[in-house]
């Protein structure tokens, strides 16, 4: 049994980002940048107005003066000429300021007199109401790096620097095998002895939630050719996920089945409940992720393995999952020489304070108290017993997006 770190470091290790493509900005939100977005024009243009009102030249907008209005220029149509002394222009939200003003005076604070004389009511500042040409930014600025998600803001400031294309990496391709002579998907006729797969969908949310694009495979008997020929329709796909089959029974067949195909094991169990029998190898070009398959055991690794390697294929950062600080909700047991993953509920205490407890029965078949749980609470490798209201570390889920 390996430790989770080492686990955690040699899969990234053996991953790299998915190659990049292009696409149209409508289509980049959530997409992971490859090359960097480098304005191609000055934000704003040149100096605008932020309000309605009068462009002036500050020195002669004092209060009481009656200024000649030689001009109007809404956003988008500028004034062409330059203000003189004792001159306005009639400006509006947006609109370039023209040559020769440098204050903007709003309109509340003024009257018109006609079409062609403004009376000044409050004085104006050099600079007041006016948006430097390049506020915002200057052309050739780098605005977003590679290997950041795109967020609507960003895909905004992608749109205001004028790029219609963005350069992306493309989505991770993740094939999901599930195994077993037992296994059914949702729906199917259940013979006796049938169980429902939990986990082919589960693991195509958590792709999906990651960003990357799942591939669902038809499910493998427990019968080594059925599984190896599964497998090897998956080997386009950046990474195949399998599940069941990953222990030491008889029907344990993911590595029999793989191995006579070019499997080439890197490691295989960690020190951590659940989740021990994981796999981790390459089929040819392609990694292989072995999950156990229990069902809480598969969702735990993907929180621990799965989530970090979507993160280095899809061109992320790619690290274990945050942990915070919670209190304990009640007594916790010594722990022995595996990493433990207790499912919890999270509440806050009279001050505030995060409390993680866990659920009574820690059983990794149980979904419904994994879809319940709002944490995993983590207990190193022989961590002493710790009281209700001792500081612990815990995962929290719904800030995994899962
Ligand atoms: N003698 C030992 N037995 C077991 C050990 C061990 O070290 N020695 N490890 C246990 C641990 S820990 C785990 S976890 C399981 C994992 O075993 P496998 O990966 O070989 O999984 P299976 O035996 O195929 O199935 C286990 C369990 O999960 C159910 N299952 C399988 N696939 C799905 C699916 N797609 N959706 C929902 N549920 C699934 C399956 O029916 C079994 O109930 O092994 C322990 N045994
Ligand atoms: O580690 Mo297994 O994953 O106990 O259920």
């Amino acid at each position: 049994m390996i430790p989770v770190e080492e686990a955690r470091e040699r899969i990234l290790r053996a991953l790299s980002p998915t190659a990049e493509e292009v696409v149209p900005l409508p289509a980049a939100w959530g997409r992971v940048l490859a090359r960097p977005v480098v304005a191609r024009l000055r934000q704003p243009p040149q100096d605008v107005s932020a309000m309605d009102g009068y462009a002036v030249r500050a020195a002669d907008a004092v209060a009481g003066a009656r200024l000649r209005v030689v001009g109007t220029a809404p956003a988008g149509h500028p004034f062409a000429g330059r203000i003189g002394p004792g001159e306005a222009v009639r400006l509006f939200t947006g609109a370039f300021v023209p040559a020769g003003a440098d204050a903007v005076v709003i309109q509340e604070d003024t009257t018109a007199e006609g079409e062609d004389s403004v009376l000044i009511r409050e004085p104006a500042r050099p600079g007041r109401h006016v948006r430097r040409a390049g506020l915002d930014f200057a052309t050739g600025e780098t605005l977003l790096e590679p290997g950041r998600r795109l967020t609507a803001r960003d895909v905004g400031l992608a749109a205001a620097a004028n790029h219609p294309w963005l350069t992306v990496h493309r989505q991770p391709r993740i094939g999901i095998l599930a195994t077993g002579d037992e296994i059914f998907l949702p729906g199917e006729p259940l013979p006796t002895g049938g169980i429902v797969s939990s986990n082919s969908h589960a693991l195509s949310a958590v792709v999906r939630a990651a960003g990357g694009d799942p591939l669902l495979l038809p499910i493998a008997p427990d019968d080594t050719h059925a599984i190896a020929a599964a497998a090897m329709a998956a080997r386009h796909c950046d990474l195949l996920l399998t599940t069941g089959g990953a222990s030491v029974g008889d029907h344990d067949l993911i590595q029999a089945a793989l191995g006579p195909h070019g499997f080439a094991l890197d490691f295989w169990k960690i020190a951590m409940r659940p989740g021990k029998p994981l796999i981790w190898g390459r089929l040819g070009d392609t990694p292989v992720l072995g999950l156990p398959g229990n069902p809480v055991s598969t969702m735990v690794c993907a929180v621990l393995f799965l989530l970090p390697a979507l993160a280095r294929l899809a061109g992320l950062p790619a690290g274990p999952p945050p942990l915070d600080i919670a209190l304990a909700g009640t007594d916790l047991a010594a722990n022995d020489r595996r990493l433990d993953h207790l499912r919890a509920r999270t509440g806050r205490d009279a001050s505030g304070r995060l409390v993680a407890t866990p659920f009574p029965t820690q059983d990794s078949s149980m979904m419904a108290t994994l879809a319940r749980a709002e944490a995993l609470i983590v207990r190193p490798a022989h961590a002493p017993a710790v009281p209700a209201g001792a500081p612990i570390e815990v995962i929290l889920l719904e800030r995994l997006g899962i």
